[in-house]
């Protein structure tokens, strides 16, 4: 049977961005791409995108300047945004989309999924919505048009709203990146599922003055003894939030394991092996970086968010959110707009539980 082919429109244009328009275009369907920053000017037109790595190749994809470009005529739309230019991107594709459209959120965070569905529901646009809680692939950008894929994962996490669409979703998916998709119940188990928050924000804080310095720092050789305790810390507390809403999520220790292939036990030698086996990615240099303006408003205080929703108390983590909003360059906040996009200040868990389950 011929594989169906789709127009996709790739919302995000930084590492994942990238990989995702190299591997979906080099399986035949046709790419557009927009970085998520609206601006006036001109469509950039076709542009041949290398990628060296777990793909070696290049292909064409077509690179356009505003949300209307880049959804109106797709099939499937793929958010690979830092989850703080979530909010900004989804209202301006917004106008644009369709019903019927799948628009898989790649990572999701902070449940902007459910913001993404509920928001066109009340323009009566129909979408379906797929959640991953990670990347189906690593990478890093190397130039606006190179980039360099470090791992496939050989499997990882997808929800759906509406959850009766499932099938759907998983086909969308399956053409698009043939992994081996597992089911999550829905996108508030997405969310707790993504851990880049609990290990990058430790990371980071724990190595600021390398990134302050612009040191050159593998980061699992920099994820040390004292290191992994405090993130092993802050993850036993989104473990212990995702069982107070009825679930036992994997650790860190075994999502990096089945990621990476790791066959060591605890967090400190895993580490250490993928630093053997992999001897990457280097940690940030920027003070900007996502480690923090991302993983900490995003993952982090939205994860005090769900605690307050669910009596759950998580003192590492507050320790960890009040430490990276000493450090926050000028211009970021911990402030997380989606708290407010989504009203959780005044949501309880059984209304919370009830929007994620929409059949
Ligand atoms: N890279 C990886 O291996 C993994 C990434 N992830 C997650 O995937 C998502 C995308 O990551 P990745 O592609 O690596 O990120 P990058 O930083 O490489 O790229 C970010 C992209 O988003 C654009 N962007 C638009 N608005 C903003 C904004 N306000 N702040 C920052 N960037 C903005 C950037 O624009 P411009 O082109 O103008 O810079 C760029 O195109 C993130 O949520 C990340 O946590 C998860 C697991 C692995
Ligand atoms: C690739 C990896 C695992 C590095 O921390 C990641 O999650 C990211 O870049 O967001």
């Amino acid at each position: 049977m011929e594989m169906k082919l789709y127009k996709v429109g790739i919302v995000g244009a930084g590492g994942i961005g990238l990989a995702y328009a190299a591997w979906i275009a080099n399986r035949g369907h046709a790419v557009t791409i927009w970085n998520g920053r609206s601006s006036d000017e001109p469509s950039l037109g076709r542009i041949k995108l290398q990628a060296t790595g777990v793909f070696e190749g290049s292909v064409d994809i077509d690179r356009v300047t505003n949300a209307r470009d880049v959804v109106s005529e797709a099939d499937v739309v793929i958010i690979c945004l830092p989850v703080n230019a979530h909010r900004y991107a989804i209202d301006a594709a917004l106008p644009s989309l369709k019903s019927g459209q799948t628009v898989i959120v790649s990572s999701m965070g902070s449940l902007s999924a459910l913001y993404l569905r509920e928001r066109a529901r009340d323009l009566d646009v129909d979408l379906v919505v797929a959640s991953f809680g990670t990347t189906a692939l690593t990478a890093r950008r190397v130039l606006k048009d190179k980039v360099n894929i470090m791992v496939r994962r050989p499997s990882l996490g997808v929800s759906c709203l509406p959850a009766s669409k499932i099938e759907d979703a998983l086909c969308v998916c399956n053409t698009l990146f043939s992994s081996n998709f597992v089911v999550d119940e829905n996108p508030l188990m997405s969310t707790l599922n993504n851990t880049n928050a609990v290990f990058h924000a430790p990371l980071a804080i724990l190595n600021w003055t390398r990134i302050e310095r612009k040191e050159s720092w593998p980061q699992y050789h920099y994820m040390t003894s004292y290191v992994s305790k405090v993130i092993g810390q802050l993850d036993a507390e989104r473990l212990s939030l995702a069982s107070a809403f009825g679930w036992q999520l994997k650790t860190l220790g075994q999502k990096l394991q089945q990621s990476f292939g790791i066959r060591s036990e605890g967090l400190k030698e895993i580490a250490e092996e993928l630093h053997q086996k992999r001897g990457g990615p280097p940690g940030p240099i920027e003070v900007d970086t996502r480690y923090i303006c991302e993983d900490v408003p995003y993952g982090l205080e939205f994860t005090l968010a769900l605690g307050r929703i669910a009596n759950v108390s998580m003192p590492v983590t507050r320790s960890i959110v009040e430490v990276s909003g000493l450090l926050l360059p000028d211009g970021f906040s911990n402030e997380n707009d989606l708290i407010e996009g989504l009203k959780l200040e005044s949501e309880s868990m059984e209304g919370l539980l009830a929007r994620v389950a929409v059949a």
